[in-house]
């Protein structure tokens, strides 16, 4: 798994798909300062009108539909019944939502605190002192943390668009500020984020290992018109050589045959690229048949 370095980007409300044109701000603090006198957002930002946008999905507030949560503790518990019963679920967390809060992992609360807030410093910084920090290309070993300042008109704007994220595992911590929802059964799911949780999520190579077992799934950030939101995602991949396919253990010719070509961890990420962020086009590029 990557190691972390600091890399910080910073997301806007904004979307980040490149067309319509956008007014050219350099940084959040720009944008805060251009965003305080205004009450719409500039038209170049209205994500309504970009067409993965456009036209959206359902979208479900329901409260029995919630992220599964997983506590940390018990997957070293004495008890093996205990242990085997969180196993599962997590397990059936990883088949279902793709997507699962982390209790009771052992990181200090301070530990988390203070690094939302050495982000929140990081952002104030001047933009020669944060360009030091940025990293040069999406392999490079980071940690990424994305500001999402209030924005007048919250339900036009979209402050990152929908992906599913290209490694293994990815662990997100957040300030109290919701904003992260993620695809459920075709409906955008809500997550509320738990105090001192860390939110884990499967990456596309975790579903290519699995062969399409455990789930890589869309999720997006939206924005309020009050509370900055913070998050740092610390994505984990394979090396970047690594050749990923699905486990032998779990496919067979017959009944379950591959259903990913086997592929360079660095060589998808290229593909990921030359496609642009539109959700999983990388992911279906390389699938053989669909999954359910
Ligand atoms: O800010 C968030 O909650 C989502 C961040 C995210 O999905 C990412 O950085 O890949
Ligand atoms: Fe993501």
């Amino acid at each position: 798994m990557a190691a972390t370095s600091p890399s910080l980007s910073q997301h806007s409300q904004s979307s980040l798909t490149d067309s319509p044109p956008v007014p050219k701000l350099t940084s959040i603090k720009a944008l805060a300062a251009e965003l305080s006198g205004l009450t719409s957002i500039p038209s170049g930002y209205d994500f309504q009108t970009i067409p993965n946008i456009a036209n959206d999905e359902a979208f479900s507030e329901a409260d029995h539909e919630s992220i599964p949560t997983i506590d940390f503790s018990l997957l070293t518990s004495s008890n093996s019944e205990e242990r085997s019963k969180v196993i599962q679920d997590l397990s059936k967390a990883c088949q279902d939502w793709g997507f699962f809060m982390v209790t009771n992992h052992g990181v200090p609360e301070s530990m988390m605190k203070e690094m939302i807030e050495a982000c929140r410093a990081f952002f104030e910084l001047p933009d020669e002192e944060k360009q030091e920090f940025e990293g040069k290309h999406v392999l490079d070993p980071i940690r990424c943390a994305n500001l999402y300042p209030p924005c007048p008109q919250p339900e036009l704007a979209m402050g990152l668009p929908p992906h599913s994220d290209h490694g293994l595992v990815t662990l997100l911590i957040q300030n109290e500020i919701g904003g992260l929802q993620v695809k459920h059964q075709g409906k955008w799911i809500n997550v509320n984020p738990i105090p001192n949780s860390f939110l884990a999520n499967i990456g596309d190579h975790i579903e290519i290992l699995s062969n399409g077992k455990y789930k890589s799934v869309l999720h997006r950030a939206v924005v309020n018109n009050k509370d900055t939101r913070i998050s740092i995602a610390m994505p984990h991949g394979p090396a970047p050589d690594a050749v990923v396919s699905p486990a032998s253990e779990l496919v067979d010719s017959v009944s379950n045959p591959p259903a990913y070509k086997a592929i360079k961890y660095k060589e998808y990420v290229e593909l990921l690229q030359s496609n642009k962020l539109d959700g999983k086009s990388a992911l279906e590029r390389i699938r053989l048949y669909d999954i359910k």
